[in-house]
């Protein structure tokens, strides 16, 4: 079994650069890191060196960074996956460079969804420099897609340490491989994608004063305000350029002792298993509510 230690990093594809790192910026709050790559553009919340690049070309997410131990666990996990037959691609020195990390592997889960793991991912003493006061503490999750959550669920938690801390029926899995409720969430969907991205922010207040920034700017809000009975977080979900969406939250479970936590199974037709402010609906007006996804970049 392959130990993840954290997330590290989503990359997607943009069409518009500018506008993308814009929105990041400007709009969710990230701080611009200094790239020499021609085409590319790093963002930063946190300690790590970055957590968000965009790259100029086809829209839609390119990969899921994750880490692990080090450079021996990478090449044990490496051996580990060429032999459940997966294809695995030793990335180069540019590729590390440009992922801020020391050497990196990568593969596609049994959807498509391309997953990179990194031996290390450089971390940056500088204090974080939000562009706006959004109050964001950290890259706190991803969500991926997938057509079927049981079958991604047994990929993860079988392959590597994944453990299942809620379900959302069998519309969404919520996954943690570190005390926190989820660090990889995910959501059924027709086809491999990028579902959402997190960032953690400090405080109830941050997220409703975001919730404001953001509708009198005119962002599109999918979901939220609103508190998930999973997690326990505050959520609010929006839409960025060519479909990313964002998540900002505030709190959320931690599970500390895995064998007192017995895993959940809300009911995905009801409102409140999403949202936990919300209230029954009468079985004829139930639909399922999942918020949107960024497809994959075709290759
Ligand atoms: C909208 C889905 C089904 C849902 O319930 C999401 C839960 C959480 C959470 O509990 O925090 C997420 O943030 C997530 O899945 O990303
Ligand atoms: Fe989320």
């Amino acid at each position: 079994m392959i130990t993840l230690t954290d997330i590290a990093y989503v990359r997607s594809g943009v069409e518009d650069l500018q506008g993308a790192v814009r929105f990041a910026s400007e709009i969710v709050g990230l701080e611009v890191v200094d790239s020499d790559e021609p085409g590319v553009a790093h963002l930063r919340a946190d300690a790590r060196g970055h957590c968000l690049t965009f790259v100029q070309g086809r829209s839609g997410v390119i990969s899921s960074g994750f880490t692990v131990a080090g450079p021996e666990a990478l090449a044990e996990a490496e051996t580990e996956l060429e032999k459940q037959g997966l294809l695995v691609e030793r990335g180069d020195r540019a590729g590390a460079r440009s992922r801020g990390v020391s050497e990196y592997i990568a593969f596609d889960d049994p959807f498509g969804n391309r997953v990179e793991l990194a031996a290390a991912q450089f971390r940056s003493a500088d204090p974080v420099r939000l562009t706006r006061g959004a109050g964001i503490t950290e890259f706190g999750h991803l969500c991926l897609d997938a057509p079927d959550v049981h079958e991604a669920y047994r990929f993860w938690s079988t392959t590597f340490n994944a453990r299942v801390s809620d379900w959302v029926g069998d519309g969404a899995c919520l996954m943690r491989i570190d005390p926190v409720h989820h660090k990889l969430a995910v959501f059924r969907g027709e086809e491999a994608a990028l579902c959402h991205i997190n960032f953690q922010v400090d405080s109830l207040d941050d997220l409703m004063r975001n919730w404001h920034f953001l509708v009198d700017q005119g962002v599109e809000i999918v979901m939220g305000p609103g508190r998930h009975p999973t997690s326990g977080s505050v959520f609010l979900y929006f839409r960025g350029p060519e479909n990313l969406t964002y998540e900002y939250a505030v709190g959320g479970r931690l599970i500390e002792d895995d064998s007192a936590w017995t895993p959940r199974v809300f009911d995905l037709e009801q409102p409140s298993s999403i949202d936990m402010w919300r209230g029954p609906v009468a079985p004829t007006t139930r639909q399922r509510q999942l918020p949107q996804t960024v497809p994959a970049a075709t290759s």
